[in-house]
């Protein structure tokens, strides 16, 4: 069967108002011949709250996220536009068929996960999660010395959107900010300097706060293992909200039950949820949201969620016009 011939079927799972929805049909059908094939199915596009179980083995291309463990009953999938920023559930092995494109969410969440990242450096620095627990024991005691980020420095490890825009806000209460990165040349708004991944292990020592916002890769899984954790200060913070392995989560326990930090903030934990025998659960050092950095999205993070998606499908039609045009 030619391209040509091809019926293509969008399921757009994105929770959408009447206009937006007809901003989505628009753009799927502002370039002709695109969805050709069976005339009643012309320039489909099918809402749902998630994908209809009858139409995974016809969908060939969905927006939004569907659980990884499903991916086999896609076998017409030709591209895939997540609302997530992460992609690390559908990028491993096996999971989908050779060629499917994805497209993530990233620039969507900036705003949002930074500020809780940055919500949950203060309260550490001043202590919250351990007052957390003296109040529920109904115990009045002064936990000692707090921090103060002025001055300080923020070592953001993932210079992308999110630890950009976490930097901009550490620069906004007088912290410095120094950047990670495979590249340094590439410079990031709110990062003041860039280094080369190989400074890590330098950089650690002089960290008033480590920030952890990487993907989830081979290369990211405990990149704060226990011989990093012990590289740094006794008053430093470490907060996450990439991923959750990207931290060796028992060694982190130990520098925190033995006082080697003075707290950390995690929106994720590896796995999700944390068993409950974990042991940081009942470490009042250790201050955890259940991976809601993102998740509980600010009016701004749908509507950019929703804008990257809209442009992606119409970059999506073009590219099966080109494709028609081909194969002509
Ligand atoms: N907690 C939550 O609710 C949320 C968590 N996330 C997580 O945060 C991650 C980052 O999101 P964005 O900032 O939007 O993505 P992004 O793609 O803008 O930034 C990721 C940055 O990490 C860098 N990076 C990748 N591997 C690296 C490595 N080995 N060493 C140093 N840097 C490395 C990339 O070059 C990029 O600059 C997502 O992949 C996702 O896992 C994203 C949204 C919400
Ligand atoms: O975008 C991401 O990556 C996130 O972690 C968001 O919180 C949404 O994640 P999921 O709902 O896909 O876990």
């Amino acid at each position: 069967m030619g391209i040509e011939n091809a019926h293509k079927l969008i399921v757009n799972c994105l929770p959408l108002n009447e206009s937006e929805r007809q901003a989505f049909a628009k753009a799927a059908r502002d370039v002709p011949q695109k969805f050709v094939g069976d005339e009643s199915r012309r320039g489909d596009m099918v809402w749902s709250a998630s994908v209809p179980e009858e139409l995974r083995a016809e969908a060939t291309a969905v927006i939004g996220n569907f659980p990884a463990g499903d991916a086999g009953q896609y076998k017409r999938l030709e591209w895939l536009q997540t609302f997530s920023a992460g992609v690390d559930a559908y990028v491993r092995p096996g999971v989908l068929p050779h060629g499917v494109m994805i497209t993530n969410a990233t620039g969507a969440y900036g705003r949002s996960v930074a500020e809780h990242m940055f919500a949950m450096m203060w309260a550490v620095m001043k202590n919250f999660g351990r007052y957390g627990f003296n109040q529920r024991e109904h115990r009045w005691q002064d936990e000692g010395s707090a921090l103060s980020p002025e001055g300080g420095i923020a070592l953001v490890i993932g210079t992308g959107d999110i630890g950009s825009h976490f930097g901009r806000l550490a620069q906004s209460v007088g912290m410095h900010t120094f950047g990670v990165r495979r590249h340094p040349e590439v410079r990031a708004e709110g990062i003041e300097k860039m280094y080369g991944f190989e400074r890590l292990d330098a950089l650690l020592p002089l960290a008033d706060v480590v920030v952890m916002a990487v993907p989830r890769s081979p290369q990211t899984h405990h990149l704060l293992d226990a011989a990093r954790l012990g590289k740094l200060k006794s008053t430093a913070v470490v907060i996450n909200a990439g991923r959750g392995d990207a931290i060796d989560a028992d060694a982190l326990a130990v520098a925190l039950r033995e006082g080697r930090i003075h707290g950390a903030g995690l929106d994720v934990t590896e796995p999700e949820p944390l068993p409950a025998e974990h042991p940081l659960w009942g470490e009042p050092r250790c201050l955890i949201t259940p991976h809601v950095a993102g998740g509980n999205h600010l009016e701004e993070t749908s509507e950019q969620i929703i804008r990257i998606a809209l442009h992606n499908v119409s970059r999506y039609a073009k590219q099966q016009e080109l494709l028609n045009l081909v194969s002509r």
